[in-house]
């Protein structure tokens, strides 16, 4: 069987299919995993050589202030992701992982309120609820974290609840919560909101700032595609800096470092959750990965985005009646993000034939099979060749 016409009809006007070759990807790999670790833009090994030989190579410690300028990477790097997160480039700090980022939002929003729950889903990503456990554990234990299934967070805004924490795009189930209604509603009750968007930046448009939110941070290697470990990034409102705390209070988030103050002075904007020296490398692989963003709309990027996830959807419902496959994430749009994931009783070993056969995708406990689309990489000849892979490893 070969690719039906219907969906080379599909890829011959597709508007992003000139970005496959900016990407390096192995041909024989149907890689569906961008979603956990983004392909490498052929640019960045270019880029990364030149940091090598001549910014670190040759000039050394002159790169700091001379030409490369590294004291201002995180800066740099912050300005492009702001645009994809619809945020300013002042309310975006660049550095460290979503972990430590997490903890630096949690901490700061908890200080602008006197009430100690903090609201999350149940099955939100286990680093975000182990932070939380952690800085409960630096509080003293003062700290409810209360967890509800997402379908019955709105139900639990309450008076007491300070600080709302929510991954907007489910890791298991690909559900997309709905960001600017959780935060309006948040609001309302005098809540104050920290969002994950590990799944969410780079893989559609979002808007932080017509959303109103408070916090979020984001992961620089999924659909940002900044390599293994790649630099995380916080945003926080303009209207919280002045009183969000810099607790981390590194000397790279001061207003001056080389003044080398005895007192922590925090510097203009998110440049404060800055804490030590920039990861330079790994900032220049981000720096020169977001280039590849800087001639897409992330309008199109959407909507080629969830075509390709209901041609996956459209294609694999026979094997829904066949086999003991149901579908985990949502139909409609705007509940989804750009992974689709199955429940099956045998997934692990399911994906482990896949990956052997070189479709990569994620199991994820208990019983997830999940595969995440790259609009930027992927074609509809792509999710056909996945579907018909999927279907004979299920026979
Ligand atoms: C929702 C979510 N948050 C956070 C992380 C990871 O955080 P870190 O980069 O600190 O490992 C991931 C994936 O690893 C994730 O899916
Ligand atoms: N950082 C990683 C390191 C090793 C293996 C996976 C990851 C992931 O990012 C997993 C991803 N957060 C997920 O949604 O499952």
């Amino acid at each position: 069987m070969s690719v039906p016409a219907d969906l080379l009809a599909l890829d011959a006007r597709d508007p992003l299919s000139y970005k496959r070759e900016e990407f390096a990807l192995p041909d024989d790999l149907i890689y569906l995993d961008g979603n956990s670790l983004g392909a490498m833009p052929k640019a960045v090994a270019q880029r990364l050589q030149h940091v090598l030989d001549e910014e670190w190579g040759r000039q050394l410690i002159r790169s700091w202030t001379g030409e490369a300028d590294w004291m201002s990477l995180p800066d740099r790097v912050a300005a492009k992701i702001a645009r994809l997160v619809g945020a300013k480039p002042s309310e975006v700090a660049v550095g460290d992982s979503t972990s430590i980022n997490t903890f630096k939002a949690l901490a700061a929003a908890l200080h602008q309120t006197p009430r100690k729950v903090v609201l999350t889903d149940a099955d939100n990503f286990p680093t975000d609820l182990y932070m939380a456990q952690g800085l409960n554990a630096l509080l003293g234990g003062q700290l409810e974290l209360r967890r509800v299934p997402s379908d019955q967070i709105a139900a639990h805004l309450t008076p007491d609840v300070g600080v709302l924490l929510l991954t907007e795009v489910d890791y298991r189930t690909g559900r997309k919560l709905d960001m600017r209604g959780l935060t309006a509603a948040a609001h309302a009750q005098g809540i104050l909101t920290v969002w994950d968007l590990a799944h969410s930046a780079g893989a559609f448009a979002v808007d932080l700032n017509g959303c109103e939110a408070d916090f979020a941070i984001g992961c620089g290697y999924k659909y940002l595609n900044g390599g293994p470990g790649a630099p995380a990034f916080l945003y926080v409102a303009e209207r919280c800096h002045a009183a969000a705390p810099v607790f981390l209070s590194g000397w790279m988030g001061h207003a001056d470092p080389f003044e080398m103050g005895r007192e922590y002075a925090p510097a203009a904007g998110a440049r404060r959750y800055v804490v030590g020296t920039p990861t330079v490398l790994s900032l220049s692989a981000l720096d020169t990965a977001l280039d590849v963003f800087a001639d897409v709309d992330m309008e199109v990027l959407r909507q080629k985005s969830l075509s390709l996830t209901d041609t996956f959807i459209r294609l694999m419902q026979p094997l829904t009646q066949k086999h003991p496959l149901t579908l985990a994430t949502p139909e409609a749009h705007a509940e989804r993000g750009s992974q689709v994931s199955y429940h099956h009783p045998d997934a692990k070993n399911i994906m482990n034939k896949l990956i052997a056969r070189g479709i990569v995708g994620d199991f994820r406990t208990p019983d997830i099979l999940r595969f995440g689309f790259t609009p930027l990489y992927h074609s509809h000849a792509d999710v056909w060749r996945a579907a018909e892979g999927i279907a004979e490893v299920l026979a």
